[in-house]
């Protein structure tokens, strides 16, 4: 498997605070991975950093093999990486037909971009609310148009930061069943993820951040199974037999 995103001793400091602390990280062409972690592991720091919006204290990060370490982002989204923050990052006074529109009028026009918005309405399961306003869709469903954005500039590599938080168990798993579309389709998925349900529904991969430094890695039975994991989430293991 070739790596599509690589870091090589990435490193991160906020005065005396190491942040990202020697990460070696490679995400494979083709796999959805998702990085767990308790709380202040350095997830969004590391996401940032993939992005552009840090830079790093030392190390290299690649992309299809290129060094992008030094690349802002907007070089970065036009070599195919595209990111849904949890922030919210559509209009909400436009409908969400007019926000795709938005999203991509540049590349589309005509009769192309009228069908396009109208196979992301259906992929996101927006149909029935393309005329509402963003501001009156539900929680779950704003994100689904987030999602909407990210994609349609047809990354190759997308980045999640934790698509699900506030969602409904139903919202998670449609939500769930959209990333494996996405991902049969041909997109490299990244995924800060708490809900280890949706983890299992989408990862092929793993991966445990703890102060910075990647501390497991595997699939996610093997992650779910190992008991130093639970350790540093829980403070104990418990063992039902
Ligand atoms: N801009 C910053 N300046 C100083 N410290 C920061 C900055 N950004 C993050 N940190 C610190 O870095 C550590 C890791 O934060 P980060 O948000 O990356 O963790 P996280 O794993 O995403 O946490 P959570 O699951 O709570 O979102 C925390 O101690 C945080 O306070």
């Amino acid at each position: 498997m070739t790596a599509l995103l690589q870091t090589i001793d990435l490193n991160k400091r906020f005065g005396g605070l190491r942040v990202t602390n020697n990460v070696n990280f490679e995400l494979d062409e083709g796999e959805v991975h998702c990085l767990i972690g308790p709380n202040g592991a350095g997830k969004s720091t590391l996401f940032r950093l993939f992005l552009g919006e840090h830079s790093p204290s030392s190390g290299r990060i690649l992309y299809a093999g290129e060094d992008i370490t030094h690349l802002k982002p907007f070089q970065r989204i036009r070599k195919g990486i595209s990111v849904k923050f949890q922030v919210p990052g559509i209009f909400a006074a436009l409908s969400v037909r007019q926000n795709l529109t938005i999203a991509l009028q540049h590349h589309l026009e005509g009769a192309s971009l009228d069908e396009e918005i109208a196979r992301l309405l259906e992929f996101l399961r927006l149909t029935a609310s393309a005329d509402m306003q963003a501001a009156s869709l539900s929680h779950g469903q704003k994100q689904w148009l987030e999602i909407g954005m990210a994609i349609s500039l047809k990354p190759r590599l997308l980045l999640l930061d934790e698509p699900t938080a506030g969602m409904s168990p139903d919202e998670t798993y449609e939500t769930g069943e959209m990333v494996r579309a996405l991902n049969a389709d041909g997109v490299t998925v990244l995924a800060v993820e708490h809900d280890m349900a949706f983890v299992r529904q989408i990862a092929q991969r793993v991966t445990v951040l703890h102060f910075g430094q990647i501390f497991a890695q595997g699939t996610v039975a093997e992650i779910t199974a190992n008991d130093a994991v639970a350790e540093i989430y829980f403070g104990h293991v418990d063992h039902d037999d």
